[in-house]
Parts: structure tokens; sequence; C-alpha cells
């Protein structure tokens, strides 16, 4: 799928870093990296992992190109032909463990975990955070507009209003793992396999003499797809009039008209009258789509008060997550190798909320086993035990410990999935219907308090005794009490 070598997307102090590895002689140095964000979007409860797909078409091919070589070799930094000749001979040849797309993730928890040396796996950087970050913020807010579309046909329109071409056609996609029912994007569509759809712009009415002419031509040439766009002109006036008799014209024929689409005013009021007014010309099964500059709170409202939509078009707030247009996920070091052995490191900030949880680390979702349904994520090292159904297992809240409580009848499943090992892809990646199912059955598992929009219940991610203990010794070696 992937044209062009990636290599180069990256930031350039990935490359000095490199660098300066390398003539420092630890560029074979093993260390771990942790992915992970700190904040949910929206102020959602939960976000919905994605990406994955591009991380692995990326790291699979990964490979400096000669024209890559030739570009660093021009750079100020005059790198040392022997590095360029290191680049390239470069593949990737760690390992990497990954939540799975459409996973349901939180705060504070590793979503990627790369191993290797620091030479590749400061690298991966700066890519593997930019596919992940926007596909999870865009699967993310698109999940937030599945929860109040209530079963609705939801339409991805957004490709106008994005942020470039592989922001419209991975997001389309990342709003397809969510939920989404069809993109208008047809690239998206040929690339993943995603259902298109489409209407027709103001452009096709105004490129005829008058409305009826317009919708009879078109409905003429698609007459089992047709959804005509009624407020060019006058919505209840003469749009819906006009599709109406050529809904009937179509009913002549034996078919029947599709659809009609509202993308301007007052989208309750209008879809009220057009509902009764289809209605009473026997179109009972001729639906309403809406379009307009909608997200989850217009739906949400448009709901409240009643309106007849069937058919919800998402473009701009959407595809850009207006609201919110990054996601602040970090890539951090959590071990590194010290004299051929792995040792924990940390990272400290006077923000408490920016100081790393040191250790490689696995993450289990704790199920309890009489509801099925998700207590918490506990964060361990892989060299405890894990947790195991029938011992008991004490879950505190790492900022404030005496907040605790101990479970005994759970399920833990891991998270972390292989991905690459030792450079070896061992993880077959699902098509898009077993990610989307996937997704679904990952939803069920959360109770709905922690699924509402609006101030939802905050999920518990915990971690073991020993990881917070070894997090304490750190600190207070790095941050001794001042005397
Ligand atoms: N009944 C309603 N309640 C709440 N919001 C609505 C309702 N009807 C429409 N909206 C939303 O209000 C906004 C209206 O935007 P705006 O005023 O720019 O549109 P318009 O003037 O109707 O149409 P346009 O400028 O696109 O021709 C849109 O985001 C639309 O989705
Ligand atoms: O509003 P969005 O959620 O982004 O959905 C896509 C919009 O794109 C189209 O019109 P466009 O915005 O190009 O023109 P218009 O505003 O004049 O209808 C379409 O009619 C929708 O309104
Ligand atoms: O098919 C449509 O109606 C459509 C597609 C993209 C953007 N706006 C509308």
């Amino acid at each position: 799928m992937q044209t062009t070598s990636l290599a180069l997307h990256t930031d350039k102090y990935q490359i000095n870093m490199m660098y300066a590895h390398w003539a420092n002689g630890s560029h074979d140095h093993q260390a771990v990296f942790e992915a992970y964000f700190r904040k949910l979007p929206f102020g959602n409860g939960y976000a919905v992992f994605a990406g994955l797909e591009r991380i692995v078409d990326y790291v699979a091919n990964l490979r400096f190109t000669e024209e890559d070589i030739r570009y660093l070799s021009e750079q100020e930094e005059q790198y040392d032909p022997q590095f360029l000749e290191l680049l390239r001979q470069f593949t990737f040849r760690g390992t990497i463990h990954s939540m799975k797309e459409g996973a349901v993730v939180f705060p504070n928890e590793p979503l990627v975990r790369v191993e290797g040396t620091i030479f590749e796996t400061q690298l991966v950087e700066t890519a593997l955070l930019n596919f992940m970050n926007y596909q999870t913020l865009i699967a993310t807010k698109a999940s937030r507009i599945k929860q109040v579309a209530d079963g609705d046909t939801l339409l991805e329109f957004g490709t106008r209003r994005a942020q470039e071409a592989d922001a419209a056609i991975w997001g389309a996609r990342a709003a397809y793992v969510a939920g989404f029912d069809a993109t208008s994007n047809m690239l998206a569509g040929e690339r993943f396999g995603i259902p298109t759809k489409g209407t027709h712009a103001h452009s096709w009415v105004q490129s005829f003499m008058t409305e009826q002419e317009a919708f009879d031509a078109y409905a003429k040439v698609l007459p089992d797809q047709v959804t005509l766009l009624v407020d060019t002109f006058d919505t209840l006036g003469s749009g819906v009039p006009h599709a109406i008799r050529t809904g009937k014209m179509l009913e002549e024929q034996g078919k029947r008209m599709n659809a009609i689409r509202l993308d301007s005013g007052d989208l309750a009021y209008l879809s009220i009258q057009a509902r009764k007014m289809l209605d009473e010309a026997g179109l009972d099964y001729v639906q309403i789509v809406a379009s307009n500059d909608l997200d989850e709170n217009t739906i949400f409202n448009l709901k409240a008060q009643g309106a007849r939509i069937d058919v919800w078009g998402v473009g701009t707030q959407l595809i850009t997550a207006s609201d919110q247009p990054s996601l602040g996920g970090v890539y951090k070091l959590v071990e590194r190798e010290v004299n051929g052995q792995m040792k924990p490191t940390i990272k400290i900030s006077g923000n408490p909320e920016k100081v790393t949880t040191p250790g490689k680390k696995d993450v289990y979702r704790i199920i309890d086993k009489k509801t099925n349904k998700s207590i918490a994520d506990y964060i361990c090292f892989p060299e405890e035990e894990r947790p195991r159904n029938g011992e008991r297992l004490k879950l505190f809240n790492p900022l404030h410990p005496y907040l605790k409580r101990y479970v005994e009848n759970y399920e833990a499943i891991s998270m972390l999935e292989p991905i690459f090992v030792e450079g070896k892809q061992v993880y077959q990646l699902p098509t898009l219907d077993e990610i989307r199912a996937y997704h679904l059955e990952q939803l069920g598992q959360f109770w709905p308090e922690y699924q509402r929009k609006l101030n939802p219940e905050i999920y518990r991610v915990n971690i073991s005794q020993k990881a917070w203990e070894l997090k304490q010794k750190m600190l207070d070696e790095y941050m001794p009490a001042e005397e």
C-alpha cells in the first residue's frame, strides 16, 4: 500500500540522537519505549485505539532510500559517511507490542511498546505518534457521534475540510472503525473496502434551468441510489415538493427514491415538516439525510427536538476533531541497557501527571466474571506473576494509594499483542470488519456510566504494588527530600 519511503518522516532530532549514539558507541544498546496519552479527548470516558495498520506498514517498510541518504549527506550536520552507510543497511529488528485497533483504551497505559536498539526505537517515535495520535483522536470523536446517533446511519463527509489527503483517508477509516456506516471518500473506499455513499451538490441543481429538471435528470440516471438535495432555493416551498414529484415519477416506473437531503436552516423543523409532506404523498419509505456542520452535540439536540432524520452526514467537525484537534500521546523511555543489563528509567517533572512510570510494562483488563464488565486496567511488569482468576488482586489508586479494593472472581485479559518480534511481523492484520466487531465487543465490556458523553465515570487504571514501589523509590533517589 505504501508507495514512498517514510524513513525521513521523522523529526531531525531523532536522526541527530541516532548519530550521536553512533558516535558515542551506544547505538546498539537496548531500550524500551512506551506510547500512551495522559488525558482523554473531548471529556470522553474512553478512547478508541486506531493507527496500528499504518504503524505496521511503516515499520515493515522502513528503509532509507538512496535519495534519503543523499539528502542526509547534504545536511549542515555533515553526518559521517559511515553513519550514513549504517542507515543504508537499516531495517527495523526490534519487538513491538500494541493494543489492537478498535480497543477501548485509557490514559496512562501503554498503547504501543517498542523494544530494540536505541537506534531503531528512537527513529520510529515521530511517525508512530503521528499515526496513533491522529487516528485514535478521530476514532474517539466518531465514537461519540455514534453514541448519540442511536442506530441511525452515519456518513463520513469530511474530505474537503480535512488537514490534507492522508488525514481524509485515514480519518475515514478511523471513523469506520468506530461505527460509521460509509464514507464519501472514494479512495478510502477503494483502499480499505469501506462502503461509499454520495448524494449531490447544490451545483447539480444550479446547472439546470429548474430544480425539477435537475431532480428528474438525476433520478433518471441513478434511480435506486438517488438522494435529492432540497435546499438550493426554498426547502419546503420548492425543494420538497419537487422531490415528491420526482419520487412519484419513479414510482410509476416501479422504482423507489432513496432519500432527500437537508443542508441548511433549522434541521429539526424542516425535517419534521418534510417528513409530513413525504408521508402525505405516500412516500413514507423516502429517508431524510441531514448535513451542515454537525457534531455529537447538534445531533443530540436535534434528536431532543424530535427531528425526523434517518441519516447524518458528518464532515468538518469529525475529520478535524474541531473541539480538540490533537491527542497528546507521548513516547517515553522506560528501560535502557546499562552494562549489559536492562534498568528502569524515570522522567521527573514538577507536574505529577508528567512523571513517567519506570520499567517495561504489560496491561491487563480485569473483567468481573459475574457481570462480564470491566473493573479496571492493571499494569504490571512482565516478570511479575500475571493476575490470575481466583487470586486476590489489590487495586489501588496510584495517586491516592489508600483508595484500594480487592477483587477475586475476575478474568485478566492481556491487552498488548505481539506485532513484531525481533523484526519479524508476527501479527496478521485483521480485516476492517473484524476490527469493527472487536470494537463493539470491547464497548460491551463497559458499563454505560463509562460510555456517556457528558461527565462519564472515571475508569480505573491501576499499577501493581511493585510498579508503584519502584516509582516511589526512583522518585526518592532523584528527588531526595530537602533538609
Ligand atoms: N434545530 C436546530 N437546533 C440546533 N442546531 C441546529 C438546528 N438546526 C440546524 N442546526 C445547526 O446550526 C448550525 C447552523 O449553521 P448556519 O447558520 O451556518 O447554517 P445555515 O445558515 O442554516 O446554512 P448555510 O449557511 O450552510 O447555508 C449548523 O451547525 C446546524 O447543524
Ligand atoms: O458541514 P460538514 O459537516 O463539513 O459536511 C459536509 C458539507 O460539505 C458540503 O457542503 P459545503 O460545506 O462544501 O458547502 P455549503 O456549506 O455551502 O453547503 C455538504 O453540503 C455539507 O454541508
Ligand atoms: O454526498 C454528499 O452529499 C456529500 C459528500 C461530501 C460532502 N458533502 C456532501
